[in-house]
Protein backbone atom coordinates (compact mmCIF):
# COMPACT_ATOMS: atom_id res chain seq x y z
CA UNK A 1 0.00 0.00 0.00
CA UNK A 2 1.26 3.02 -0.83
CA UNK A 3 2.50 5.81 2.05
CA UNK A 4 -0.21 8.09 2.76
CA UNK A 5 2.46 11.53 3.40
CA UNK A 6 5.68 12.24 1.19
CA UNK A 7 8.84 12.49 2.96
CA UNK A 8 8.60 16.06 2.80
CA UNK A 9 5.32 16.66 4.23
CA UNK A 10 6.62 14.73 7.41
CA UNK A 11 10.10 17.21 7.68
CA UNK A 12 7.61 19.90 7.15
CA UNK A 13 4.73 18.44 10.34
CA UNK A 14 8.04 17.99 12.62
CA UNK A 15 9.72 21.72 11.81
CA UNK A 16 6.01 23.25 12.61
CA UNK A 17 5.71 20.85 15.94
CA UNK A 18 9.59 21.78 16.70
CA UNK A 19 8.85 25.59 16.69
CA UNK A 20 5.24 24.86 18.80
CA UNK A 21 7.34 23.21 21.44
CA UNK A 22 10.53 26.08 21.43
CA UNK A 23 7.71 28.88 21.12
CA UNK A 24 5.81 26.97 24.34
CA UNK A 25 8.76 26.90 26.23
CA UNK A 26 10.28 29.88 25.48
CA UNK A 27 6.75 31.83 26.89
CA UNK A 28 7.30 29.17 30.47
CA UNK A 29 10.66 30.54 30.78
CA UNK A 30 9.16 33.86 30.08
CA UNK A 31 6.30 33.16 33.03
CA UNK A 32 8.85 32.06 34.60
CA UNK A 33 11.11 35.04 35.07
CA UNK A 34 8.14 37.39 35.69
CA UNK A 35 6.99 35.16 38.58
CA UNK A 36 10.30 35.57 39.73
CA UNK A 37 10.48 39.43 39.85
CA UNK A 38 6.92 39.69 40.52
CA UNK A 39 6.52 36.95 43.53
CA UNK A 40 8.17 36.89 46.43
CA UNK A 41 10.53 33.88 47.21
CA UNK A 42 7.86 32.24 49.78
CA UNK A 43 4.72 32.56 48.23
CA UNK A 44 6.59 31.48 44.96
CA UNK A 45 7.60 28.07 46.34
CA UNK A 46 4.55 27.33 48.02
CA UNK A 47 2.18 28.37 44.59
CA UNK A 48 5.12 25.41 42.96
CA UNK A 49 4.19 22.88 45.30
CA UNK A 50 0.70 23.65 44.94
CA UNK A 51 1.08 23.06 41.04
CA UNK A 52 3.14 20.13 41.67
CA UNK A 53 0.82 18.35 43.63
CA UNK A 54 -2.01 18.80 41.31
CA UNK A 55 -0.08 18.09 38.19
CA UNK A 56 1.78 14.76 39.65
CA UNK A 57 0.24 11.25 38.73
CA UNK A 58 -0.84 10.30 42.19
CA UNK A 59 -1.09 6.30 42.57
CA UNK A 60 -4.41 4.73 42.51
CA UNK A 61 -3.17 2.26 44.93
CA UNK A 62 -2.63 1.41 48.29
CA UNK A 63 -0.03 -1.44 49.84
CA UNK A 64 -0.70 -3.14 52.68
CA UNK A 65 2.65 -4.98 54.33
CA UNK A 66 2.05 -7.63 56.87
CA UNK A 67 5.41 -8.44 58.62
CA UNK A 68 6.15 -12.02 60.06
CA UNK A 69 6.84 -10.66 63.15
CA UNK A 70 4.47 -7.94 64.78
CA UNK A 71 6.51 -7.04 67.85
CA UNK A 72 7.62 -9.70 69.82
CA UNK A 73 4.73 -12.72 68.10
CA UNK A 74 3.88 -14.25 65.06
CA UNK A 75 1.47 -12.01 63.29
CA UNK A 76 -1.65 -13.62 62.52
CA UNK A 77 -2.40 -11.98 59.10
CA UNK A 78 1.01 -13.08 57.71
CA UNK A 79 0.28 -17.31 58.75
CA UNK A 80 -3.19 -16.34 57.60
CA UNK A 81 -1.62 -15.09 54.09
CA UNK A 82 0.78 -17.61 53.97
CA UNK A 83 -1.62 -20.64 54.23
CA UNK A 84 -4.76 -18.82 52.30
CA UNK A 85 -2.20 -18.19 48.96
CA UNK A 86 -1.31 -21.67 48.90
CA UNK A 87 -4.65 -22.29 47.57
CA UNK A 88 -4.77 -19.23 45.42
CA UNK A 89 -1.83 -20.26 42.91
CA UNK A 90 -2.48 -19.69 39.42
CA UNK A 91 -0.65 -20.41 36.41
CA UNK A 92 1.14 -17.77 36.13
CA UNK A 93 3.17 -18.24 39.11
CA UNK A 94 6.96 -19.22 38.31
CA UNK A 95 8.29 -20.74 41.31
CA UNK A 96 6.77 -22.55 44.27
CA UNK A 97 7.84 -24.22 47.15
CA UNK A 98 6.48 -27.57 47.75
CA UNK A 99 6.58 -30.13 50.13
CA UNK A 100 5.15 -32.77 51.91
CA UNK A 101 6.06 -35.08 55.37
CA UNK A 102 4.80 -38.79 55.62
CA UNK A 103 1.85 -37.77 57.89
CA UNK A 104 0.27 -35.20 55.76
CA UNK A 105 -2.29 -35.77 53.56
CA UNK A 106 -1.82 -33.34 50.95
CA UNK A 107 1.49 -31.15 49.74
CA UNK A 108 2.51 -28.07 51.17
CA UNK A 109 2.86 -25.22 48.85
CA UNK A 110 4.09 -22.05 49.63
CA UNK A 111 4.99 -18.99 47.22
CA UNK A 112 8.73 -18.55 46.55
CA UNK A 113 10.53 -15.29 47.07
CA UNK A 114 9.54 -12.25 45.05
CA UNK A 115 6.14 -13.94 43.51
CA UNK A 116 3.07 -12.43 42.91
CA UNK A 117 -0.75 -13.89 43.29
CA UNK A 118 -3.68 -12.72 42.14
CA UNK A 119 -6.90 -12.86 44.12
CA UNK A 120 -10.62 -11.03 43.89
CA UNK A 121 -12.93 -10.59 46.70
CA UNK A 122 -16.45 -9.22 45.18
CA UNK A 123 -15.66 -6.38 43.22
CA UNK A 124 -12.00 -5.92 44.37
CA UNK A 125 -8.94 -6.53 42.58
CA UNK A 126 -6.00 -7.90 44.83
CA UNK A 127 -2.32 -7.94 44.09
CA UNK A 128 -0.54 -10.14 46.97
CA UNK A 129 3.35 -10.42 46.46
CA UNK A 130 5.98 -12.30 49.19
CA UNK A 131 9.21 -10.31 49.49
CA UNK A 132 12.11 -11.40 51.70
CA UNK A 133 14.49 -8.42 52.69
CA UNK A 134 17.72 -8.94 54.32
CA UNK A 135 18.69 -6.34 57.22
CA UNK A 136 21.30 -5.75 58.84
CA UNK A 137 24.78 -6.33 58.60
CA UNK A 138 26.66 -9.75 57.61
CA UNK A 139 26.83 -11.71 59.41
CA UNK A 140 24.40 -10.77 61.67
CA UNK A 141 21.83 -10.21 58.82
CA UNK A 142 18.58 -11.31 59.17
CA UNK A 143 15.90 -11.93 56.67
CA UNK A 144 12.79 -10.28 56.66
CA UNK A 145 9.71 -11.79 55.13
CA UNK A 146 6.58 -9.67 54.36
CA UNK A 147 3.59 -10.28 52.51
CA UNK A 148 2.26 -7.21 50.72
CA UNK A 149 -1.16 -6.34 49.57
CA UNK A 150 -1.64 -4.23 46.80
CA UNK A 151 -5.59 -2.83 45.68
CA UNK A 152 -7.17 0.46 44.75
CA UNK A 153 -7.35 2.73 47.31
CA UNK A 154 -11.07 3.28 47.26
CA UNK A 155 -11.67 -0.40 48.17
CA UNK A 156 -9.11 0.61 52.19
CA UNK A 157 -12.29 0.03 53.85
CA UNK A 158 -13.47 -3.15 52.24
CA UNK A 159 -10.42 -4.78 52.89
CA UNK A 160 -9.83 -3.85 56.36
CA UNK A 161 -13.19 -4.56 57.43
CA UNK A 162 -14.12 -7.75 55.48
CA UNK A 163 -11.17 -9.01 52.42
CA UNK A 164 -8.69 -9.65 56.37
CA UNK A 165 -11.20 -11.14 58.41
CA UNK A 166 -12.25 -13.81 55.26
CA UNK A 167 -8.55 -14.50 54.76
CA UNK A 168 -8.12 -15.28 58.78
CA UNK A 169 -11.37 -17.61 58.57
CA UNK A 170 -10.46 -19.41 55.63
CA UNK A 171 -7.40 -19.99 56.59
CA UNK A 172 -8.60 -21.57 59.56
CA UNK A 173 -10.51 -23.98 57.78
CA UNK A 174 -7.63 -25.08 55.22
CA UNK A 175 -5.48 -25.48 58.67
CA UNK A 176 -8.27 -27.71 60.08
CA UNK A 177 -8.66 -29.63 56.85
CA UNK A 178 -5.60 -30.91 57.05
CA UNK A 179 -4.26 -30.90 60.36
CA UNK A 180 -1.11 -32.74 61.51
CA UNK A 181 -0.59 -32.44 64.87
CA UNK A 182 2.98 -31.03 66.01
CA UNK A 183 5.75 -31.26 68.28
CA UNK A 184 7.58 -28.14 68.89
CA UNK A 185 10.86 -27.97 70.61
CA UNK A 186 14.06 -25.89 71.11
CA UNK A 187 16.29 -28.48 70.42
CA UNK A 188 14.83 -29.87 67.27
CA UNK A 189 16.44 -27.52 64.26
CA UNK A 190 13.66 -28.10 61.17
CA UNK A 191 10.43 -26.28 60.81
CA UNK A 192 9.09 -29.59 58.58
CA UNK A 193 5.84 -28.60 57.18
CA UNK A 194 7.85 -26.66 54.64
CA UNK A 195 6.06 -23.41 54.90
CA UNK A 196 8.17 -19.91 55.59
CA UNK A 197 7.93 -20.06 59.57
CA UNK A 198 10.35 -20.24 62.38
CA UNK A 199 10.19 -16.70 63.31
CA UNK A 200 13.06 -16.37 65.48
CA UNK A 201 15.77 -17.30 63.46
CA UNK A 202 18.91 -17.41 65.27
CA UNK A 203 18.99 -15.88 68.44
CA UNK A 204 18.19 -18.75 70.80
CA UNK A 205 14.36 -18.91 70.84
CA UNK A 206 12.83 -20.42 67.88
CA UNK A 207 11.06 -23.51 68.08
CA UNK A 208 11.46 -26.46 65.59
CA UNK A 209 8.92 -28.99 64.82
CA UNK A 210 8.21 -32.47 63.80
CA UNK A 211 5.02 -34.06 62.89
CA UNK A 212 3.60 -35.66 66.42
CA UNK A 213 3.20 -39.24 65.82
CA UNK A 214 2.34 -40.62 68.89
CA UNK A 215 -0.85 -42.71 68.42
CA UNK A 216 -1.69 -42.43 72.15
CA UNK A 217 -5.69 -41.65 72.69
CA UNK A 218 -8.41 -41.50 75.30
CA UNK A 219 -9.48 -45.14 73.80
CA UNK A 220 -6.07 -46.41 74.35
CA UNK A 221 -5.27 -44.73 78.01
CA UNK A 222 -5.70 -47.28 80.29
CA UNK A 223 -7.08 -45.39 83.11
CA UNK A 224 -10.16 -45.48 85.43
CA UNK A 225 -13.16 -44.23 83.16
CA UNK A 226 -14.59 -41.80 85.45
CA UNK A 227 -11.24 -39.62 85.49
CA UNK A 228 -10.56 -40.06 82.00
CA UNK A 229 -14.40 -38.78 81.61
CA UNK A 230 -13.50 -36.18 83.93
CA UNK A 231 -10.39 -34.78 81.75
CA UNK A 232 -12.66 -35.17 78.83
CA UNK A 233 -15.39 -33.33 80.24
CA UNK A 234 -12.65 -30.65 81.51
CA UNK A 235 -11.24 -30.71 77.96
CA UNK A 236 -14.76 -30.01 76.12
CA UNK A 237 -15.67 -27.39 78.74
CA UNK A 238 -12.50 -25.33 78.53
CA UNK A 239 -13.14 -25.25 74.89
CA UNK A 240 -16.87 -24.35 75.22
CA UNK A 241 -16.53 -21.33 77.09
CA UNK A 242 -14.45 -18.64 75.54
CA UNK A 243 -17.02 -15.87 76.21
CA UNK A 244 -17.29 -17.25 79.71
CA UNK A 245 -12.90 -16.56 80.68
CA UNK A 246 -13.76 -13.24 79.04
CA UNK A 247 -16.91 -12.54 80.82
CA UNK A 248 -15.18 -13.36 84.28
CA UNK A 249 -11.84 -11.44 83.38
CA UNK A 250 -9.53 -14.31 83.18
CA UNK A 251 -7.03 -15.86 80.44
CA UNK A 252 -8.57 -18.07 78.19
CA UNK A 253 -5.88 -21.06 80.02
CA UNK A 254 -6.11 -24.23 81.08
CA UNK A 255 -3.47 -26.22 84.08
CA UNK A 256 -2.60 -29.76 84.35
CA UNK A 257 -0.44 -31.18 86.83
CA UNK A 258 0.06 -35.07 86.04
CA UNK A 259 1.83 -36.91 88.68
CA UNK A 260 2.81 -40.55 89.64
CA UNK A 261 5.93 -43.04 88.76
CA UNK A 262 7.53 -43.55 85.50
CA UNK A 263 5.62 -45.55 82.77
CA UNK A 264 1.97 -44.98 84.10
CA UNK A 265 1.70 -43.08 81.32
CA UNK A 266 1.54 -39.35 82.17
CA UNK A 267 3.36 -38.55 78.72
CA UNK A 268 1.05 -40.56 76.61
CA UNK A 269 -1.78 -38.46 78.28
CA UNK A 270 -0.57 -35.01 76.92
CA UNK A 271 -0.30 -37.45 73.53
CA UNK A 272 -3.75 -38.07 73.84
CA UNK A 273 -5.01 -34.53 74.68
CA UNK A 274 -3.08 -33.21 71.89
CA UNK A 275 -4.76 -35.96 69.36
CA UNK A 276 -8.18 -35.50 71.03
CA UNK A 277 -8.37 -31.59 70.80
CA UNK A 278 -5.99 -31.22 67.59
CA UNK A 279 -3.42 -29.12 69.65
CA UNK A 280 0.05 -28.67 68.54
CA UNK A 281 2.59 -29.79 72.07
CA UNK A 282 5.55 -27.27 72.45
CA UNK A 283 7.63 -29.85 74.37
CA UNK A 284 9.45 -26.78 77.05
CA UNK A 285 12.84 -28.45 78.27
CA UNK A 286 13.75 -25.70 80.85
CA UNK A 287 17.34 -27.00 80.53
CA UNK A 288 17.38 -25.50 77.45
CA UNK A 289 16.33 -21.91 78.62
CA UNK A 290 19.14 -20.05 80.51
CA UNK A 291 16.88 -17.07 81.53
CA UNK A 292 13.86 -15.41 81.89
CA UNK A 293 14.04 -12.98 79.35
CA UNK A 294 14.61 -16.14 77.09
CA UNK A 295 11.69 -17.87 78.61
CA UNK A 296 9.26 -15.11 77.83
CA UNK A 297 10.13 -14.79 74.41
CA UNK A 298 10.39 -18.70 73.59
CA UNK A 299 7.00 -18.30 75.82
CA UNK A 300 5.43 -15.49 72.95
CA UNK A 301 6.84 -17.44 70.27
CA UNK A 302 4.38 -20.90 70.93
CA UNK A 303 1.03 -20.29 69.05
CA UNK A 304 -2.74 -20.61 70.12
CA UNK A 305 -4.59 -23.42 70.03
CA UNK A 306 -1.55 -25.35 71.95
CA UNK A 307 -0.61 -27.19 74.92
CA UNK A 308 2.87 -26.22 76.46
CA UNK A 309 4.04 -29.31 78.02
CA UNK A 310 7.22 -28.90 81.20
CA UNK A 311 8.05 -32.46 81.98
CA UNK A 312 9.45 -33.30 85.09
CA UNK A 313 9.40 -30.39 86.54
CA UNK A 314 10.84 -31.90 89.92
CA UNK A 315 14.07 -32.29 88.05
CA UNK A 316 15.03 -29.16 86.70
CA UNK A 317 16.94 -29.25 89.29
CA UNK A 318 19.35 -25.93 87.97
CA UNK A 319 15.81 -24.20 87.91
CA UNK A 320 14.87 -25.13 91.43
CA UNK A 321 17.97 -25.04 93.23
CA UNK A 322 18.10 -21.44 92.47
CA UNK A 323 17.70 -18.66 94.64
CA UNK A 324 13.61 -18.47 94.74
CA UNK A 325 11.84 -14.90 95.70
CA UNK A 326 8.29 -16.04 96.63
CA UNK A 327 7.17 -12.85 97.77
CA UNK A 328 8.56 -11.21 94.59
CA UNK A 329 7.02 -14.00 92.13
CA UNK A 330 4.84 -11.68 90.47
CA UNK A 331 6.96 -8.98 89.76
CA UNK A 332 7.46 -8.52 85.65
CA UNK A 333 11.12 -8.68 85.92
CA UNK A 334 13.29 -11.63 87.55
CA UNK A 335 15.29 -10.85 90.74
CA UNK A 336 18.59 -11.40 88.92
CA UNK A 337 18.28 -11.02 85.26
CA UNK A 338 20.49 -13.49 83.41
CA UNK A 339 18.97 -16.01 85.45
CA UNK A 340 15.62 -18.82 84.67
CA UNK A 341 13.98 -18.80 88.26
CA UNK A 342 11.26 -20.68 90.10
CA UNK A 343 9.62 -17.12 89.86
CA UNK A 344 10.21 -16.50 86.03
CA UNK A 345 8.43 -19.36 85.20
CA UNK A 346 5.79 -18.68 87.28
CA UNK A 347 5.24 -15.19 86.23
CA UNK A 348 5.33 -15.82 82.59
CA UNK A 349 2.18 -19.08 83.51
CA UNK A 350 0.57 -16.44 85.04
CA UNK A 351 0.89 -13.09 83.79
CA UNK A 352 2.46 -12.18 80.43
CA UNK A 353 1.68 -15.00 78.53
CA UNK A 354 -1.16 -16.31 79.72
CA UNK A 355 -2.83 -13.00 79.01
CA UNK A 356 -1.91 -12.81 75.43
CA UNK A 357 -2.66 -16.71 74.19
CA UNK A 358 -5.73 -17.53 73.91
CA UNK A 359 -6.80 -21.51 74.27
CA UNK A 360 -3.71 -22.49 76.19
CA UNK A 361 -3.25 -25.57 78.02
CA UNK A 362 -0.20 -25.96 80.66
CA UNK A 363 0.65 -29.38 81.51
CA UNK A 364 3.46 -29.67 84.31
CA UNK A 365 4.59 -33.47 84.73
CA UNK A 366 6.49 -35.39 87.72
CA UNK A 367 7.22 -38.28 89.45
CA UNK A 368 7.33 -36.80 92.62
CA UNK A 369 4.37 -34.41 93.55
CA UNK A 370 5.65 -33.97 97.14
CA UNK A 371 9.19 -32.37 95.69
CA UNK A 372 7.46 -29.38 94.01
CA UNK A 373 7.59 -25.88 95.42
CA UNK A 374 4.48 -25.13 97.10
CA UNK A 375 4.23 -22.27 94.77
CA UNK A 376 3.51 -24.27 92.39
CA UNK A 377 0.87 -26.51 93.75
CA UNK A 378 -1.19 -23.87 95.33
CA UNK A 379 -4.68 -23.56 94.58
CA UNK A 380 -5.29 -21.85 91.70
CA UNK A 381 -2.26 -22.35 90.05
CA UNK A 382 -2.67 -25.60 88.39
CA UNK A 383 -6.37 -26.33 87.69
CA UNK A 384 -6.24 -30.04 87.89
CA UNK A 385 -3.83 -32.42 90.03
CA UNK A 386 -4.10 -35.73 88.07
CA UNK A 387 -2.73 -39.10 89.41
CA UNK A 388 -1.45 -41.90 87.39
CA UNK A 389 -1.37 -44.61 88.86
CA UNK A 390 -0.16 -47.80 88.95
CA UNK A 391 -2.24 -50.15 86.45
CA UNK A 392 -5.54 -51.69 87.88
CA UNK A 393 -8.41 -54.54 87.10
CA UNK A 394 -9.96 -52.13 84.72
CA UNK A 395 -6.49 -50.68 83.08
CA UNK A 396 -5.33 -54.09 82.28
CA UNK A 397 -8.54 -54.89 80.90
CA UNK A 398 -8.19 -51.86 78.58
CA UNK A 399 -4.34 -53.34 77.58
CA UNK A 400 -5.57 -56.81 77.07
CA UNK A 401 -8.05 -55.75 74.59
CA UNK A 402 -5.84 -52.98 73.32
CA UNK A 403 -2.85 -55.36 72.43
CA UNK A 404 -4.63 -58.97 72.25
CA UNK A 405 -7.69 -58.01 70.92
CA UNK A 406 -9.23 -59.68 73.90
CA UNK A 407 -12.73 -59.12 74.66
CA UNK A 408 -13.10 -58.09 78.28
CA UNK A 409 -16.50 -58.77 78.81
CA UNK A 410 -16.06 -62.80 77.87
CA UNK A 411 -14.71 -64.86 80.81
CA UNK A 412 -11.03 -65.48 80.98
CA UNK A 413 -9.40 -68.06 82.83
CA UNK A 414 -6.48 -65.65 83.77
CA UNK A 415 -8.11 -62.96 84.49
CA UNK A 416 -9.09 -63.55 88.41
CA UNK A 417 -5.59 -64.42 89.36
CA UNK A 418 -4.21 -61.25 87.44
CA UNK A 419 -6.59 -58.85 89.05
CA UNK A 420 -5.37 -60.33 92.37
CA UNK A 421 -1.67 -60.06 91.53
CA UNK A 422 -2.17 -56.22 90.53
CA UNK A 423 -4.03 -55.53 93.83
CA UNK A 424 -1.15 -56.56 95.67
CA UNK A 425 1.43 -55.58 93.62
CA UNK A 426 2.88 -52.04 92.01
CA UNK A 427 2.79 -52.68 87.92
CA UNK A 428 2.75 -49.70 85.93
CA UNK A 429 0.41 -49.25 82.51
CA UNK A 430 4.01 -49.61 80.60
CA UNK A 431 5.29 -53.21 82.40
CA UNK A 432 2.01 -54.60 81.71
CA UNK A 433 2.00 -53.41 78.35
CA UNK A 434 5.56 -55.03 77.77
CA UNK A 435 4.51 -57.81 78.99
CA UNK A 436 1.54 -58.42 76.70
CA UNK A 437 3.77 -57.54 73.47
CA UNK A 438 5.53 -60.55 74.17
CA UNK A 439 3.63 -63.07 72.63
CA UNK A 440 1.07 -62.69 69.65
CA UNK A 441 -0.34 -65.81 71.27
CA UNK A 442 -3.31 -64.39 74.17
CA UNK A 443 -3.28 -67.16 76.53
CA UNK A 444 0.77 -67.33 76.61
CA UNK A 445 1.03 -63.80 76.60
CA UNK A 446 -0.93 -63.64 79.58
CA UNK A 447 0.56 -66.70 81.36
CA UNK A 448 3.84 -64.44 80.80
CA UNK A 449 2.10 -61.62 82.85
CA UNK A 450 1.16 -64.05 85.80
CA UNK A 451 4.67 -65.14 85.91
CA UNK A 452 5.91 -61.26 85.58
CA UNK A 453 3.65 -60.38 87.75
CA UNK A 454 4.41 -63.41 90.35
CA UNK A 455 8.02 -62.63 90.07
CA UNK A 456 7.35 -58.89 91.26
CA UNK A 457 5.54 -59.80 93.90
CA UNK A 458 8.44 -62.39 95.09
CA UNK A 459 10.87 -59.54 94.99
CA UNK A 460 9.39 -57.88 97.75
CA UNK A 461 7.19 -54.80 96.25
CA UNK A 462 4.27 -55.55 97.30
CA UNK A 463 2.19 -51.98 98.56
CA UNK A 464 0.60 -51.16 101.23
CA UNK A 465 -2.21 -48.57 100.29
CA UNK A 466 -2.64 -48.76 95.92
CA UNK A 467 -5.61 -47.25 95.00
CA UNK A 468 -8.26 -50.22 94.98
CA UNK A 469 -10.24 -50.48 91.03
CA UNK A 470 -12.99 -48.48 92.75
CA UNK A 471 -10.59 -45.65 93.09
CA UNK A 472 -11.04 -42.83 91.71
CA UNK A 473 -7.78 -41.97 90.67
CA UNK A 474 -7.57 -38.76 91.50
CA UNK A 475 -6.73 -38.62 95.14
CA UNK A 476 -3.21 -38.68 95.39
CA UNK A 477 -1.85 -42.10 96.82
CA UNK A 478 0.23 -42.68 99.42
CA UNK A 479 3.32 -44.86 98.95
CA UNK A 480 3.38 -46.80 102.45
N1 LIG B 1 -1.93 -45.57 81.23
C1 LIG B 1 -1.42 -46.12 80.12
N2 LIG B 1 -2.23 -46.61 79.17
C2 LIG B 1 -1.73 -47.18 78.07
N3 LIG B 1 -0.40 -47.31 77.83
C3 LIG B 1 0.44 -46.85 78.74
C4 LIG B 1 -0.02 -46.22 79.93
N4 LIG B 1 1.04 -45.86 80.65
C5 LIG B 1 2.11 -46.20 79.96
N5 LIG B 1 1.78 -46.81 78.82
C6 LIG B 1 2.71 -47.35 77.81
O1 LIG B 1 4.02 -47.16 78.30
C7 LIG B 1 4.78 -46.27 77.51
C8 LIG B 1 5.47 -45.24 78.40
O2 LIG B 1 4.49 -44.43 79.04
P1 LIG B 1 4.63 -42.87 79.24
O3 LIG B 1 5.84 -42.37 78.55
O4 LIG B 1 3.36 -42.22 78.89
O5 LIG B 1 4.86 -42.83 80.80
P2 LIG B 1 5.22 -41.61 81.73
O6 LIG B 1 4.27 -41.65 82.88
O7 LIG B 1 5.26 -40.37 80.95
O8 LIG B 1 6.66 -41.98 82.23
P3 LIG B 1 7.86 -41.01 82.72
O9 LIG B 1 7.50 -40.56 84.09
O10 LIG B 1 9.03 -41.93 82.72
O11 LIG B 1 7.96 -39.92 81.74
C9 LIG B 1 3.77 -45.61 76.59
O12 LIG B 1 4.29 -45.39 75.32
C10 LIG B 1 2.63 -46.61 76.52
O13 LIG B 1 2.85 -47.51 75.49
MG1 LIG C 1 6.82 -39.07 80.45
Amino acid sequence: MASMFSSSEISKSATTLFSAYASFAGSMMLVRSMANELIPHQLRSYLFSVFRYFFTPLSPNLTLTFDERFGMSMNQVYEAAEIYLSTKISPKIERLKVGKTRKQKHFTIALEKGETVHDLFEDVKLTWRFVCIMEGQKPHSEERRVFELSFNKKHKDKVMDFYLPYVLVKAEEIKNQDRVIKLYSKQCPVEDDGRNSGPWGRNGSSWGSIILEHPATFDTLAMEPDVKKMIIDDLERFLKRKEYYKKVGRAWKRGYLLFGPPGTGKSSLVAAMANYLKFDIYDLRLSSVRSDAELRRTLLSTTNRSILLIEDIDCSSEVLERPIEKKNYRQEEPVKSGQLTLSGILNCIDGLWSSCGDERIIVFTTNYKERLDPALLRPGRMDMHIHMSYCTAHGFRLLASNYLGIDSSKYNPFFGEIDGLLKSTEATPAEVAEELMKNEDANAALQGLVNFLKRKRDEGNAIKNKPTDDGDGYEEKKNG
